[in-house]
This record gives C-alpha cells, structure tokens and sequence, in this order.
C-alpha cells in the first residue's frame, strides 16, 4: 500500500539566517494492506516529518513515495495538487493530536464531514458519527455544540471520531492518543485494531508504550532507515 523509496528531506531557515540541517535522510519504508508499522526515534529525529511527508503535506528533496490507490499507483512526490486532494478524500486518512476547529460548526457535523463528501448519504453519515462518539465515550449533550470550547481530551476525541468515519485504505496517525485516559486509549486501540483487519495499512506515532504494543505489528526507527 505503501512504498518509501530513498526520501530525504532538508529544512532551510530562511528567517533564521538560512541554516539548513538535514532532518530525513535515505529512508525507504514498505507498508503491506493489514499492517501498522510504528515510528520511533528519539524526540526531534524526524517522525512527525516524515508522517507529514506520506501526507503530502511537506515536499521532499529525493526519494519517492508511492501510494496504492483503487487500481492506480501514485508517486506524491511528483502528484499535482488536485490528485492529492482526491487520495485525501478517499484513500488517505491523517489524525493528529490537535483538531483544527471550525468556529459554529457542531461537533456531529464535524465529525461526518469527510464521509458526506464522498456523497454518502447524510443518514448513514449521522448514524456513523454517533456510533464514534459514542463509542469515544464523548457525552451526547455535546454534540450539537461546536468544539472549540471542548478539552483538550474531548477534542482529540471528536479528531479521531473525524478520522475514522471514512474507511480509509490508508492512515497516518500522529499521536491520536496524547491526551487520553487509559480507557479511551482502549478505544483508539480498538478502532486502529478493526482497521487493520480491513486491510488498512497504518503508519502511526505514538506516545504511550501501551498502545504501541497493542497495534504494532512492526517498530521502524527513523534513525536507524538512514
Ligand atoms: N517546519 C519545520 N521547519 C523547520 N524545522 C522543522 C520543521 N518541522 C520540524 N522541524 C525540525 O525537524 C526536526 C524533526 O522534527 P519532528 O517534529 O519531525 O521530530 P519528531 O521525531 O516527530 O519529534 P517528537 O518525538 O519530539 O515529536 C526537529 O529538529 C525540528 O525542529
């Protein structure tokens, strides 16, 4: 589902008197349909950037990065705006720890926004949305509130609910679980569990030793790709 050939990446700070700094170097990744393959490293080595890379969110230097999608191949690398707005639609999902809240919109709505999209009809978006919530253990008299007033835990819960509302072939998970009490951890855990047994290839960050057994099925250090 995923093939990471040779990518490097340096960071040049044009602000900062253009100091530059290698921050991926060499790295080449295979992730099969079914698997999560957990990023490790030390603190500043690189895994959120190179998460961020497999979303297309930031260029890179060399390298490929191909992404299966339906019957196609896709090099991001190389792949123009539009068809990275596709596979975002409906091949690759992202969850960080932090929702980009919009201000109004309620939390249901938020929640079903990427699976009516796809043009899937609103009912079946709703029911969906609710199980999530429901299941993320986020208190019902909440969901018609919008969440930018809601806690950092509740917040990364109505992010997760987002995420997974879409059954996506792929997901990028950039400590889903940071703020979370053991008992939602379960949750996420569960939820990334029924993903990968759909065939979901995962490739994910996380903070707590718990939920890295749990889901991995493989550790990458991003030093040691180098
Ligand atoms: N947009 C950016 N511009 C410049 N430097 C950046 C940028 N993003 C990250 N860096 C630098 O790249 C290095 C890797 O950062 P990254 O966030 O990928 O590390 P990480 O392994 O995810 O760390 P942590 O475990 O602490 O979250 C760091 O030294 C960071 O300062």
């Amino acid at each position: 589902m995923i093939s990471v050939q040779n990518v490097a990446k340096t960071f040049t700070l044009h602000n900062q008197g253009g100091t530059s700094f290698a921050v991926l170097e060499g790295i080449s990744l295979a992730v099969a349909a079914g698997e999560c393959v957990v990023l490790h490293g030390q603190s500043g080595a690189g895994k959120s950037t190179f998460l961020k890379a497999l979303y297309a969110n930031y260029s890179v230097d060399a390298g490929a990065i191909v992404l299966r999608d339906g019957e196609q191949q896709v090099d991001i690398t190389q792949a123009p705006p539009r068809r990275i707005i596709a596979l975002r639609q409906q091949t690759l999902g992202y969850v960080s720890q932090f929702l980009r809240v919009i201000p109004r919109v309620p939390t249901l709505e938020v929640v079903m926004q990427p699976l009516l999209d796809l043009g899937v009809a609103r009912e079946v978006c709703e029911a969906k949305a609710r199980e999530l919530l429901t299941r993320l253990n986020v208190p019902e008299r909440l969901w018609q509130l919008a969440p930018s007033t809601f806690s950092g835990g509740e917040q990364q819960r109505v992010n997760i609910a987002r995420g997974f509302i879409v059954d996506y072939p792929i997901l990028l998970l950039d400590e889903p679980t940071a703020s979370l009490d053991a008992k939602n951890r379960q949750v996420v855990v569960q939820l990334i569990n029924e993903a990968k047994r759909r065939g979901a290839a995962v490739v994910g960050i996380f903070h707590d030793e718990d939920v890295r057994e749990a889901v991995a099925d493989r550790l990458v250090d991003i030093r040691l790709s180098k």
